[in-house]
């Protein structure tokens, strides 16, 4: 499981910023889809092999007890008593205020391990930066600069410290898919309609309230797990209260799963909330399946306005199927494991390398990417480059200025050919830059430099295929997009290599698009 890191302090210490330097690296992941918010309190990010989440709480007041700062303070609490790990910004240029001391003492309640982080220290020395802090008395402050990054590796590598390595992505041999939605839409009514009919196998009780439960039972001959993300097991209880919904939990279950359900209440609009979660399975990746609950009794016109309704605000969810079902009646449910099935295979899905370039040329045949000014980008030969959700490396030259549409264009065709329903799909670039093209601009390449270019051309395809044996997210690549506040250094994944070498001479930049 992914550790979740909350970033805690009051206004202007610095934690977006922060949070800005942790999880840069995998803003390229998610490309920007059109209709997607994406929500910027949460994110992921990953030291060499260790994979994390990280919260950005918005600012902490302690003082207040009504509005919107109130629930702010009520939703970082929560965050606080939910994250396996908080990180307590104070600002060491204004010093140490009465409001750092309101929050450590709160921050002392809490069970998690706390990281007094003293901001803004560039130019300072360590030492004389944390000294004042110490009267905080949550143990050796460390003394960084989020806007410069100096220091926050250290942090991220000490604060990680404690939790192993992400395991190589286990591939689970069955699907194991989360039941995810915001509260009251039905999740815990589904999760008994499907377990009312098949052999429960094994039953997880959870640890805490934030964890979910996970069941293992057996449908039709085949094993699923379950992670129910719903409150509390409601099974013959009457007067429940309504379980404050936690995102860490519904994070976590997503990260976990192979499968996401999304579930949505028909009998609602579809909200801000609904379109969050499915962010959330959307930036992890996951394989989806939306569940349209809470059909029955609906009139026609009503089920209309829902369809326009999705349609409208869930644009960005064209991969996933949409079941439209009544748990309470148990009508639906059947068909929404075959999409359970079919993304999770599609998730799965190995795509053979031969079958990738083919289709790559085939596409090219059929339609080359267009001009930029001079240059044409010139795209060779692909391969997968991971699994869950399987993400497609295209190798090449200029292949910086592919425009979007054109990368659309290749993933429907991808999608189309192996079968892909239910599942993101990501293509990525990685453009091969010559060192000797531009000496061949100025004329011909001799004999010999041509054959030098050839072989790291050929090198790169070799290395090309070692790394389809690697884990997954070991070969995400890491973009360097400056986001507004935070400077152009890149950060984040110093695990991975920035560049892949081609014969020790050709250097190739990476481009990630969804
Ligand atoms: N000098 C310096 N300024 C910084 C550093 N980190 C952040 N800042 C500046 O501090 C100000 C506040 O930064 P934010 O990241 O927005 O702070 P925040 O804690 O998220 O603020 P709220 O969203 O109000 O809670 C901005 O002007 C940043 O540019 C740093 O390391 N050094
Ligand atoms: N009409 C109708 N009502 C449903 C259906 N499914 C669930 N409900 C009702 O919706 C309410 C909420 O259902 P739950 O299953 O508790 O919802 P939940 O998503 O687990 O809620 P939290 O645990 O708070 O997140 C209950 O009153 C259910 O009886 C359905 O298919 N049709």
């Amino acid at each position: 499981m992914k550790p979740t890191i909350a970033l805690v302090g009051r206004p202007n210490v610095g934690k977006s910023t922060l949070f800005n330097r942790l999880t840069r690296s995998r803003d390229a992941l998610v490309a920007d889809q059109p209709g997607l918010t994406r929500d910027r309190h949460y994110g992921h990010g990953r030291m060499g092999s260790k994979p994390y989440l990280v919260i950005d709480t918005g600012g902490f007041e302690p003082v207040v007890d009504d509005g919107i700062l109130w629930e702010m303070a009520r939703q970082t609490l929560q965050a606080v008593d939910e994250a396996d790990a908080i990180v307590f910004l104070v600002d060491g240029r204004s010093g140490l205020t009465p409001q750092d001391k309101l929050i450590a003492n709160r921050l002392r309640q809490s069970q998690r391990p706390i990281f007094l982080v003293v901001n803004k220290a560039e130019g300072m020395s360590p030492a004389m930066a944390a000294a004042e802090f110490h009267e905080l008395a949550l143990g050796d402050p460390y003394a960084l600069s989020a806007s410069h990054g100096d220091g926050v590796r250290e942090l991220i590598e000490t604060v990680l410290e404690r939790f192993p390595d992400a395991t190589e992505e286990e591939a689970s041999k069955h699907p194991k898919f989360a039941v995810i939605g915001r509260p009251n839409v039905g999740k815990s009514t589904l999760v008994n309609a499907i377990l009312g009919e098949e052999r429960v196998i094994a039953f997880d009780q959870a640890g805490t309230t934030r964890d979910s439960i996970y069941i293992d039972f057996e449908r039709e001959d085949r094993n699923y797990t379950i992670i129910d993300t719903a409150g509390v097991r409601r099974r013959g209880k009457v007067n429940e209260t309504i379980e404050k919904f936690s995102v860490i939990k519904t994070m976590q279950a997503i990260e976990d799963a192979n499968v996401a359900v999304l579930v949505l209440d028909a009998q609602q609009d579809v909200s801000e909330q609904d379109a969050t979660i499915a962010g959330f399975a959307l930036e992890a990746g996951r394989a989806l399946v939306v569940a349209v609950n809470k059909w029955d009794h609906l009139d026609n016109e009503q089920r209309e306005k829902i369809h326009r309704d999705v349609a409208r605000k869930l644009a960005f969810l064209d991969f996933a199927k949409f079941h439209y079902i009544s748990a309470l009646e148990g009508k639906g449910v059947g068909e929404l494991f075959k999409s359970i099935d079919a993304a999770y295979n599609a998730a799965m899905s190995k795509l053979p390398t031969p079958k990738l370039t083919r289709l790559l040329q085939l596409a090219i045949e059929r339609q080359q990417p267009p001009r930029i000014g001079l240059t044409r980008p010139k795209l060779r030969y692909a391969h997968q480059g991971g699994m869950n959700p399987p993400i497609i490396v295209i190798h090449g030259n200029s292949l910086d200025s592919v425009p979007d549409s054109y990368t659309r264009y290749l993933e429907n065709l991808y999608r189309k050919a192996f079968q892909l329903q239910g599942t993101p799909l990501r293509v990525q670039y990685k453009s091969s830059v010559n060192p000797y093209e531009v000496e061949a601009s100025g004329g011909k390449l001799s004999m010999l430099k041509q054959r030098a270019a050839n072989k790291a051309e050929a090198k790169a395809r070799e290395q090309a295929k070692e790394k389809e044996k690697l884990p997954v997210k070991a070969r995400v690549p890491a973009k360097s997009k400056a986001d507004g506040k935070v400077a152009a250094k890149p950060f984040g994944r110093p695990g991975a290599k920035p560049a892949a070498k081609t014969g020790g001479k050709a250097v190739a930049k990476n481009r990630t698009k969804r």
